[in-house]
């Protein structure tokens, strides 16, 4: 199934995203996790590859198989090209299709840590248009409340978000942020500036100190004071420190869905405990918005 239908169903998505585990690891090591997960009842599972410019992408195919066929879950494949020539994207994109996957999430990708990038493909428009020329997949795209890193300006960068949804792109996901005035100002300008597709918004819900430090390298992220409080405040007790973070996820979350969010995507880290705590704070709150849309 293609997942821009069950936005067209739905007024507000709620979908997770979670990495395959290491190669020298067997893949059942995550089948309790998704087990749990798929308890939550997500709209959809999407699978990481070689998130953070790292090197396990092999098993995103594999994953997001196991996650359609066994948990019979709706699944999205992230793909990235700046590191793929065209033949490998090609032998990817048809391993998908082999295994039913429908839906893929066309990403350039970082810069490698290791190695330069092979210059086949230079941004995600590049591989969008290639999927949507060559294949039948259902597109997502990311994009960036506060701009891309790389990106001199915020304009520029939606400037380019415009000219990547026009070749293709069903719906967006936003990268991680963790003050919403920021994603309301942009998706005031991204619909000013005539794009229409869902914007579902990304939620990370930060549970231990060790994440802040990458998500600063990943996204350069805007942290308020109040977020910032609890970093310094709980830092040295993981417990406190989850639960704080649980709670100003589920702060933000009810947010968003009370000023009418396409969706929520939460970046689960493989933590189901955390994705649960957070599904049972706003289940109820999903179940009236969607139970409100007519026909
Ligand atoms: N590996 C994964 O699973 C995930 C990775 N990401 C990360 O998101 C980041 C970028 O990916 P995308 O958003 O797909 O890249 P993108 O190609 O849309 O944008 C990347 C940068 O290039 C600029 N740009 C775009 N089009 C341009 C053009 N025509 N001319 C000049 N500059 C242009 C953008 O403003 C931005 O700074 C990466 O860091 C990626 O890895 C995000 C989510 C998941
Ligand atoms: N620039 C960028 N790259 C991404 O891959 C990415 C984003 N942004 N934003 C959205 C999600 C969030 N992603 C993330 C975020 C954090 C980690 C992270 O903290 N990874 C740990 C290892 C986690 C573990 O194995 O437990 C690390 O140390 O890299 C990974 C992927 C993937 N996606």
């Amino acid at each position: 199934m293609k997942i821009k239908s069950i936005f067209d169903e739905k007024e507000v998505v709620f979908s997770l995203e979670v990495f395959p585990p290491r190669a020298d690891v067997p893949i059942e090591n995550i089948y309790q996790t998704l087990e749990e997960l798929k308890d939550i009842d997500p709209d959809y599972i999407s699978v990481t590859y070689g998130a953070g410019g790292g090197v396990h992408k092999n098993r995103t195919c594999e994953l997001s198989s196991i996650i359609k066929e066994k948990y019979k879950v709706e699944a999205l494949a992230h793909l990235t090209c700046i590191n793929s020539d065209q033949r490998t994207l090609n032998k990817i994109l048809a391993r998908l299709k082999a295994k039913n996957i429908d839906n893929v999430l066309a990403l350039r990708g970082d810069k490698p840590v290791d190695g330069d990038p092979l210059g086949d493909y230079n941004y995600a428009y590049q591989l969008v248009e290639h999927i949507k020329q060559q294949t039948n997949f259902g597109i997502a795209a990311a994009c960036y409340p506060e701009g891309h890193l790389e990106t001199e300006s915020l304009d520029q960068d939606i400037e380019y978000l415009k000219q990547k949804v026009d070749y293709g792109v069903d719906y967006l996901i936003s990268q991680m942020f963790f003050d919403n005035s920021l994603f309301y100002k942009f998706r005031d300008k991204v619909e000013e500036k005539g794009i229409n597709v869902p914007i579902e918004a990304g939620i990370m819900p930060v549970i231990n100190k060790k994440q802040v430090g990458r998500i600063i390298e990943l996204s350069d992220a805007y942290f308020p004071d109040k977020f910032q409080k609890i970093l310094d405040k709980y830092e040295d007790n993981p417990e406190a420190l989850r639960d704080a973070g649980i709670a100003y996820a589920v702060e933000q979350i009810v947010d968003l869905i009370s000023s009418e969010v396409d969706g929520i995507h939460l970046y689960t880290m493989n933590n189901p405990y955390v994705a649960r705590r957070i599904k049972e704070a706003v289940g109820s709150l999903i179940t009236h918005i969607n139970g409100k849309k007519v026909g």
